[in-house]
């Protein structure tokens, strides 16, 4: 569903060269849940950012079912995106509209008319649990509750993808659970392929079939088998860096893991 390949992204400030993201290749198969762990300033956003081409890459093809976005023009691009919601840190809602007004967005934008705003808005507050919600205001909401209307608004336009931005970093940990389980019926109940970043490993553990590590801008690990040399397999050294603190990691030793794993890991903790 989603195939980033050879991807790389520069930014320049001044004359200094940045280095975003290089080389990175990553295959996201039709509703998975894959998930993206990396340290502040591993390149975890710009990566997201370039699958929806908020970001354009410097080189390298995004293809979001089937079509390359790096090669349309700016409408075929709009049109490309309501194919991929977003959600954020965040929320990003509209302060002045309620929240039926902040889902029905997208639909009045894309012209749709007032009685299918009207099914599909209701049918969506239903899903996130936010009915009795629909004529509040966001100041009036919870971290939890505005991360939901984010998550209805996002789906309005019925995607094939949903991208999710650090999407309960603002949230305590039952409000992330509870966040988190939401993503999981929907990517159950719509088969929406989900690539999430974050810098929360269990946000990882809870969610994700699929992990990539990132660091310095490039993919050190990917697959299943990260996630079960990180997660599933607590004998393994690597598995500190998951399950354990910082300093449990820091007593393991680097021999017995592959050391790509082993710099990624220290980094995240560093
Ligand atoms: N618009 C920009 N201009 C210049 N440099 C940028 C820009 N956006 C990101 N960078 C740089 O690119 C690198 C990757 O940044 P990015 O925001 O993708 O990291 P991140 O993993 O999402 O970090 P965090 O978890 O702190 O948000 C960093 O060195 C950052 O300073």
């Amino acid at each position: 569903m989603i195939e980033i390949n050879q991807v790389n992204k520069v930014f320049y400030q001044g004359a200094k060269e940045i280095n975003a993201l290089a080389d990175i290749n990553l295959h996201i198969a039709e509703g998975t849940i894959f998930g993206v762990i990396g340290a502040s300033g591993a390149g975890k956003s710009t990566l997201i950012r370039c699958v929806n081409m908020l970001e354009a890459p410097t080189s390298g093809e995004v293809i979001v079912d089937g079509v390359d976005l790096t090669k349309l023009s700016k409408s075929e691009l709009s049109e490309a995106r309501r194919n991929i919601g977003m959600i954020f840190q965040h929320f990003n809602l509209l302060s002045s509209r309620t929240v039926f007004e902040n889902v029905a967005l997208p639909l009045e934008l894309a012209g749709k008319e007032r009685s299918h705003i009207e099914t599909k808005v209701t049918d969506l507050l239903k899903l996130v649990g936010l009915a009795d919600k629909r004529d509040t205001y966001p100041a009036n909401l919870s971290g939890g509750q505005k991360q939901r209307v984010a998550i209805a608004r996002a789906l309005s336009s019925d995607p094939k993808v949903l991208l999710c931005d650090e999407a309960t970093s603002a949230l305590d940990p039952a409000t992330t659970q509870s966040i988190l389980e939401l993503l999981k019926e929907i990517n159950r109940k719509l088969k929406i392929t989900m690539l999430l970043i974050t810098h929360e490993m269990d946000v990882v553990k809870s969610i994700c079939h699929e992990v990539a590590i990132i660091g310095d801008g490039r993919l050190v690990e990917k697959g299943t088998v990260v996630k079960s040399l990180l997660i599933q397999k607590p004998s393994l050294h690597t598995n500190s860096f998951v399950q354990h603190s910082t300093y449990r990691f820091q007593k393991t030793t680097k021999q017995g893991c592959k050391l790509s794993v082993w710099k990624a890991a220290t980094r995240l903790f560093a």
